[in-house]
């Protein structure tokens, strides 16, 4: 996976389809958020990235400005409040308003919920939860003023059975689905559609914040037996910020190779407690068969 490979992958969805939009990717640095913004780069949108690394938010402008993308990158936080209001100001001065938010920001760290300090807690639901409710509120509240339409993508995780050993960001990504099932029917009246997509586990930068043997559950944790990779989230992130996809919202497109069906993502590394072992187990007495 490269630029040059993102620049070049087949995609579904037509050439121009975000001509004259502006499209704002949070993380747009690194990972999924970059390789969106190259997608969003090749269908002609113009582009604003948001990072806390001024240097990855450079490397990635650099890249879209040679697809020939108009480009601007704003380092700063989306856990501060003030830094989303002074962001979205600039990109009103910069591109003259804003179409689509994708809301990719967001991380944690490995550890089992019993030993997360108040500080680490925080640090997860302030990025993920709330950091993206300051970007969603300030979006909407500038598509109110100018009345324009709107949409969100929000990129969440696939937690619907639980994410053992990173609690935090399981409890503020589905803080986050739920936050945007209630606003995409408040804001509706605003033209506004709000929808998310859930991510199993995809190759990016981010698998380095984990052990060799988490990684390799990665893998391992939905029945196509392998990971995703970013371009696979990108299209899905591309194709619900898209008209084509303008009778959707409220809605989670899970993009996980099946993983809410079968496998379990270890982040830390799967505990002994849970390690298969079909040769050992022994079956209730009543339910022993003879096997031939
Ligand atoms: C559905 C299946 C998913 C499968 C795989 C998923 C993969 C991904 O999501 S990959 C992409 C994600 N990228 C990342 O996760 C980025 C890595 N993480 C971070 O950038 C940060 O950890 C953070 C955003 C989660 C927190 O940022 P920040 O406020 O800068 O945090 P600090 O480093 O200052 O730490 C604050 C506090 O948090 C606790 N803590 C942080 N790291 C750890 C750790 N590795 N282990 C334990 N605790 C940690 C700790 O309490 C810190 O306070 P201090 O002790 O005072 O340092
Ligand atoms: N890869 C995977 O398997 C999965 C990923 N996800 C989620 O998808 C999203 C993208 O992850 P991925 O591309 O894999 O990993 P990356 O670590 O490459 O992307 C995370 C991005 O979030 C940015 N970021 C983090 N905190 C902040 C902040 N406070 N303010 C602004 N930007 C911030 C980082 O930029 P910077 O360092 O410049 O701040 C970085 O570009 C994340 O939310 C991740 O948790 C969900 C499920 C699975």
């Amino acid at each position: 996976m490269s630029d040059d490979d993102f620049a070049q992958r087949p995609t579904a969805l037509r050439e121009g389809a975000f001509a004259g939009k502006v499209v704002l990717v949070s993380g747009g640095g690194s990972g999924i958020g970059r390789a969106a913004a190259i997608l969003f780069a090749r269908l002609w949108a113009r582009l604003v990235l948001c990072g806390r690394d001024a240097g990855k938010l450079e490397s990635a402008g650099t890249c879209l400005a040679r697809l020939g993308a108009d480009v601007s990158t704003h380092a700063m936080s989306i856990r501060s409040p003030e830094a989303v209001e002074t962001l979205f100001a600039e990109v009103v001065d910069r591109h003259g308003g804003l179409d689509l938010l994708v809301n990719n920001a967001g991380g944690q760290f490995a550890q089992a919920s019993i030993d997360i300090r108040p500080k680490g807690w925080n640090a997860v639901v302030d990025t993920n939860l709330n950091g993206t409710f300051y970007m969603m509120q300030a979006a909407a509240r500038h598509w109110r003023d100018v009345a324009r339409p709107g949409c969100i993508v929000n990129v969440v995780a696939a937690i619907w059975r639980g994410m053992p050993q990173v609690a935090h960001t399981c409890a503020a990504r589905a803080g986050v689905v739920f936050l945007s099932k209630t606003v995409a029917t408040e804001w509706a009246p605003l033209n506004i559609r709000v929808n998310c997509v859930a991510p199993g586990t995809i190759r990016t930068e981010g698998f380095g914040n984990y052990s060799r043997e988490a990684r390799a559950s990665f893998s391992q944790a939905n029945p196509t037996l392998r990971t995703g990779d970013a371009w696979d989230i990108a299209q899905a992130i591309a194709y619900l910020g898209s008209d084509t996809a303008g009778f959707i919202t409220g809605e989670t497109l899970n993009v996980d190779g099946g993983s809410q069906n079968w496998g379990d993502p270890w982040f830390l590394g799967r505990p002994e407690y849970f390690e298969l072992n079909y040769a050992e187990a022994r079956l209730p007495e009543n339910l022993e068969v003879q096997v031939q």
